[in-house]
């Protein structure tokens, strides 16, 4: 078998490596920065991370650790990125990865090549040389949280604006926000802990938001909210799942508009979920504002959609991320908009031997969803597994888009979720529909 590129050694790239020593595969993997960690590595020097200094991930260690290395007992609950990106140097230390990693080296292409192979060119950080190498496969694990993705069209007004305009991506500390009257705009993760900082410090927070949330705190009665979410209520059907959640929301927290935030209009699980314990304690102490989105900006002034003003030092657009490839040509994969097809959000079906792992948004963590779908490549890559024809492939992503516009509000980060638990169920059924496409014969590709 061909050697096997990984592009990434984020928390998916490291995943799929672990599977293909596991698996005997033989692969490089390339990574930018100098150390293993992707997102989770603060101030990464590969210059992708979105990782904040009070960063903790918003999923409890038990649903974010890897099958096969359980973070360490002593590990919080809730960890910090430091304590995730120590987690990941054991990982790949304990797995003994650290060689076949090529650190501060750059993808900068991948072509397709006649017979299914690919080119992949590489930049070599230290000494700005390149280098190319054909690959059977290509695994991208380049990561979804790193390109920012800012209001298209830009707010009226914006190029004028006096006060400072940066994204959460750029985000780390709250400091340069003392004194300042601060808008946050958004009302993901990243706005909420970012306004929950901010107002510890800044003149005035005013989060802004197009839409309400519901938010959810990280425990609920004492226990982590997704060891809730994540076992028998996950394996209910999607409406009581909505309506125990729902319920448990209402009895322990009430009504957001008791705190100031608006009534979402869309179910629980109509959207990706916002997080968060101190939001609302924040919100009860007076020290955020909430205000809906802007209309426009008006120099040192933001005009909110209410009619509303308020003078504005700083904007933190907390607005999310765009999917990219800038190693990929977009007539090979056009990921424009955050619309991307892929047959059970891994496989390209016209690009035989391209692969994307952990390109998923997930309720629960992706670092074992990208192990599971690691082990499926792997199964593709040995000929255990076998795909369905490119028809059939696109049929299926047909289906999932069709899902996701039934269940989720209509928005650019909701094109690649899924939930934890039935996603590895279904990459279970995959993995034995492609087992038995073999022992058929039946091979699309
Ligand atoms: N502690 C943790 O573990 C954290 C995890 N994360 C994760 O990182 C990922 C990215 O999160 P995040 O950075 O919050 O981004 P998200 O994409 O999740 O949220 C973006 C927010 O910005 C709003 N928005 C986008 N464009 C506009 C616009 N033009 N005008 C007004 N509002 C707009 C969206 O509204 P709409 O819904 O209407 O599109 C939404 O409220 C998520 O998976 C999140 O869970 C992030 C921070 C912390």
């Amino acid at each position: 078998m061909d050697r096997v590129c990984v592009i990434g050694a984020g928390s998916s790239g490291i995943a799929a490596c672990q599977v293909l020593a596991a698996r005997g595969i033989a692969y490089d993997c390339y990574e930018t920065g100098s150390e293993v960690g992707g997102n989770w590595r603060y101030l990464n020097d590969n210059g992708m991370s979105s990782a904040y200094r009070s960063l903790h991930i918003n999923t409890s260690r038990q649903i974010m650790e890897y099958a096969s290395f359980p973070m360490p007992e002593d590990c919080p609950v809730y960890p910090s990125h430091f304590h995730i990106a120590r987690y990941f140097d054991s990982f790949v230390d304990h797995f003994g990865l650290r060689p076949s990693i090529a650190f501060r080296t750059e993808v900068v292409r991948v072509d397709p090549l006649p017979g299914g192979r690919w080119g992949v060119t590489a930049r070599h950080l230290d000494s700005d040389e390149t280098s190319e190498r054909v690959y059977g496969a290509v695994l991208v694990a380049n990561g979804h949280h790193w390109k920012p993705r800012w209001p298209r069209p830009a707010l009226p007004g914006a190029e004028d604006f006096t006060g400072t305009q940066t994204h959460s991506h750029d985000y780390r500390t709250p400091e340069p926000f003392a004194d300042k009257r601060v808008l946050v705009l958004g009302i993901g993760n990243s706005a909420c802990d970012i306004a929950v900082e901010t107002s510890r410090v800044s003149r005035r927070t005013v989060l802004a938001m197009r839409r309400g949330a519901h938010i959810l705190p990280k425990y609920l009665f004492g226990v982590p909210t997704d060891h809730l979410t994540g076992s028998w209520l996950a394996r209910a059907p999607l409406s009581v799942q909505e309506q125990g959640l729902r319920l448990l929301l209402r009895l322990s927290r009430g009504r957001l508009e008791d705190y100031g935030l608006p009534a979402p209009r869309h179910r629980v699980l109509g959207a990706h979920p916002t997080i968060s314990d101190d939001l609302l304690s924040r919100l009860g102490h007076g020290d955020l504002t909430v205000k809906p989105a802007p209309a426009r900006l008006e120099r040192d002034r933001v005009v909110f959609e209410d009619g509303s003003t308020e003078e504005i030092d700083a904007i933190v657009y907390c607005t999310g991320y765009d999917i990219a490839f800038p190693f990929l040509e977009d007539e090979v994969i056009d990921p424009s908009d955050n619309d991307i097809d892929l047959y059970h959000r891994v496989v390209a079906p016209d690009r035989p031997g391209l692969y994307f792992i952990g390109l998923v948004q997930p309720l629960g963590a992706i670092m074992p969803l990208a192990e599971a779908q690691s082990h499926w490549v792997a199964d593709l890559l040995q000929g255990r597994c076998a795909l369905p024809v490119p028809e059939r492939m696109r049929q299926e992503t047909r289906a999932y888009r069709a899902g996701l516009a039934r269940r989720y509000v209509a928005s650019r980060r909701h094109t690649i979720q899924v939930d934890a638990g039935a996603y590895l169920r279904e990459l279970r059924t995959e993995r034995r529909k492609g087992a038995a496409r073999v022992r058929r014969g039946a091979t699309g590709r």
